[in-house]
């Protein structure tokens, strides 16, 4: 057996259940590839760069669009040509652009702050007088849109959301559109109206006020709700059972992310940061990949490990052979060798606190800190995440191996997380040294524990903007049934209640494969091949149809055999039908139909649809 094979089967063997006790075969695994990559030709290492002629080919791109009315495509175009805009008559083209199919989406707000960025970046004074009048148009524009609301300028709410220390700086100034309004008193009316985001206030906050854990957080894991306790058993692992009863909607998680990466697809049209939407989205001033919603975004970014990964970024999306999934593993572990880290200033202080986890044997409390807390935001806690090494096939440890050594090879290159930048010579050197193989080994662990426990972050439902690893949401185990959904404020993911939970029940939340859209043996097949168990939920052992089929075949359905419960619902229907956002009336059916009646029926799926609707829909 060669030597990497023995290497590989001695992680295998690790055997251990979460991400400690394997530390040192990790590393002379990782150590052994690195050695070898470095002994070998590198590929040539070219850096993706700011350029007038790429921002002139995205600005053409954006410009067809917009004339075949894809104002969507074309606002991403014009990002692009900003982002890999050098000289400021470029910025300004890209910008003045973007203002124009921003106005024709009735983003008024957002085509005035272009225009006035486009102004500023010194945009050609020959074209300028039909950006002017745009400006006028698109200010019109905005008052009438308040008017049409019925709002008042005075009353446009100052929500959690509208973020005055996030706005840019072309916000803040918006210079030029100032000198277009003359009347002085108008102007300080006007310039509120654009800089004053209207609140965005979702639905379940209007009720609800703020957001908190049912029954307040546990001293154990404060972002898992006090009726909910930590459990292992040889079966399920590390697993959340209820100590309390819920009702549909109760908060039993409340958590921010460890880390989070933005996805590839949505580089143009999201935060980097904080993975919001965006139309008027500012690039970072050195790479032509991040862009930001605000300058606060920006400014965190940069401190938050974007200084390190900038130049990592821009040869990663250039390095032949690299598809998307390598792109995004590679992203992930190595923000989250930034985090845990603290951006390469904690290499030490991690090592010695990774050798006090290691000591503990017990798997129910592995990763718990000094206190005896599973903390969201530790990185000893973010490191006990399950791995699932033993059970990985032999290809996909190798290709983990390979994908950390690339990983270390491009930090000691391109960044100075390592202290500086190294020359393809010194890489012999430095790859042997205790913090980098220390870091190797973390990246390589990384690897797993992201493969086995990221969500994608959804602010817009159905929209994945990212990836993010949520520590204790972490916990929470698969059933293609589940009896929580998730949904998110911000980078906040929120679990919820689906349906009567009791004392005693374990806690499951859904790892893509639901029974409502796919057959039994597709996600059966799904969940061994990403997460290599067999999914013996109760969907799955009583074969569940599909929400089509219980819809169509009217499976389990009350309304013919069961009169009694169909008036006892009358009048919770009754209220739906008048308000579908009734959700006092929804939890009631809820709380009625589970009493009384088994899944799969007709009835639940309907509410279950109605209470998500309420969650979920914009
Ligand atoms: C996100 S983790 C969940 C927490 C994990 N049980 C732990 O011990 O940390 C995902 C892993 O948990 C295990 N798992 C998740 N759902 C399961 C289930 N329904 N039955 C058995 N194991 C499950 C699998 O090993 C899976 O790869």
């Amino acid at each position: 057996m060669d030597l990497a094979k023995e290497l590989i089967m001695a992680v295998k063997r690790s055997n251990s259940h979460g991400g400690y006790g394997l530390q040192k075969e990790c590393e002379a695994l990782v150590e052994h590839v690195l050695n070898n990559m470095v002994k070998s030709q590198l590929p040539l290492m070219d850096a993706d760069t700011k350029n007038d002629e790429d921002s002139a080919i995205f600005r053409e791109e954006g410009n067809q669009c917009f004339v075949s009315g894809d104002d969507e495509e074309a606002i991403e175009k014009y990002s692009m040509s900003l982002a890999y805009a050098k000289s400021r008559e470029s910025k300004s083209l890209a910008l003045a652009n973007r203002s124009a199919a921003l106005y024709r989406k009735q983003l008024f707000r957002e085509c005035l702050i272009d225009i006035d960025a486009a102004l500023d970046f010194g945009y050609p004074e020959e074209k300028r007088k039909k950006l002017k009048e745009r400006a006028e148009k698109a200010l019109e524009g905005l008052k009438q849109l308040y008017q049409m609301k019925d709002l008042n300028m005075n009353d446009l709410p100052a929500s959690k959301d509208f973020k005055t220390a996030e706005m840019t700086k072309d916000e803040k100034n918006l210079t030029f559109i100032k000198e277009l309004i003359d009347k002085e008193d108008a102007a300080t009316d006007e310039m509120e109206l654009i800089s004053k985001k209207p609140a965005n206030v979702p639905r379940y906050l209007a009720d609800e006020n703020d957001l908190k854990l049912a029954n307040g957080p546990s001293d154990e894991a404060p972002s898992i709700s006090d009726g909910i306790k930590i459990a292992y058993s040889e079966k399920y692992g590390r697993h959340l059972i209820a100590t309390k009863p819920f009702e549909p909607g109760d908060i039993l998680l409340l958590e921010k992310p460890y880390a989070n990466v933005i996805y590839r697809e949505k580089y143009y049209t999201h935060c980097h940061y904080c993975l919001a939407r965006s139309y008027n989205l500012i690039p970072c001033p050195h790479c032509p990949l991040s862009l930001y919603c605000s300058e606060n975004c920006r400014t965190l970014a940069w401190s938050k490990g974007h200084e390190i990964e900038c130049p990592i970024q821009t040869v990663l999306s250039k390095l032949l052979n690299l598809d998307k999934d390598k792109i995004r593993i590679l992203t992930k572990i190595i923000r989250l060798l930034l985090v845990s880290t603290e951006y390469g200033t904690a290499i030490d202080k991690l090592r010695k606190d990774s050798l006090i986890a290691e000591k503990n044997p017990d798997n129910r409390t592995a990763g718990f800190t000094d206190e005896g807390v599973f903390e969201s935001s530790s990185s000893r806690s973010a490191l006990s995440l399950a791995t699932n090494l033993a059970v990985r096939p032999l290809m996909e440890i190798s290709a983990f191996a390979c994908i950390s050594a690339l990983a270390i090879i491009l930090l000691a290159k391109e960044s100075k997380l390592f202290g500086k930048k190294y020359n393809p010579k010194q890489l012999k050197d430095v790859v042997n040294r205790n913090d980098v193989k220390y870091c190797a080994s973390l990246v390589f662990r990384n690897c797993v524990i992201v493969s086995s426990n990221s969500f994608s972050v959804q602010q817009e439902p159905g929209v994945k903007a990212g990836s993010g690893l949520y520590v204790a949401g972490s916990l929470m185990n698969h059933a293609c049934s589940p009896n929580t959904f998730r949904h998110f404020d911000g980078l906040t993911m929120i679990t919820r209640a689906l349906e009567p939970i009791k004392a005693g029940d374990q806690i499951f939340t859904c790892y893509g494969g639901g029974y409502q859209y796919m057959s039994r043996g597709e996600r059966k097949k799904k969940m061994m091949d990403e997460y290599f168990f067999d999914c013996q939920c109760q969907s799955c052992v009583e074969n569940w149809p599909t929400y089509q089929e219980i819809l169509r075949n009217h499976v389990g359905s009350i309304a013919k055999t069961n009169k009694d419960l169909v008036e006892k619902l009358k009048p919770f229907r009754q209220r739906l039908l008048e308000n579908k956002y009734d959700i006092g009336a929804v939890k009631n059916v809820l709380k009625i139909l589970y009493a009384e009646v088994k899944m799969p029926c007709e009835e639940i799926v309907h509410a279950i649809q109605y209470l998500k609707s309420y969650y979920l829909d914009p």
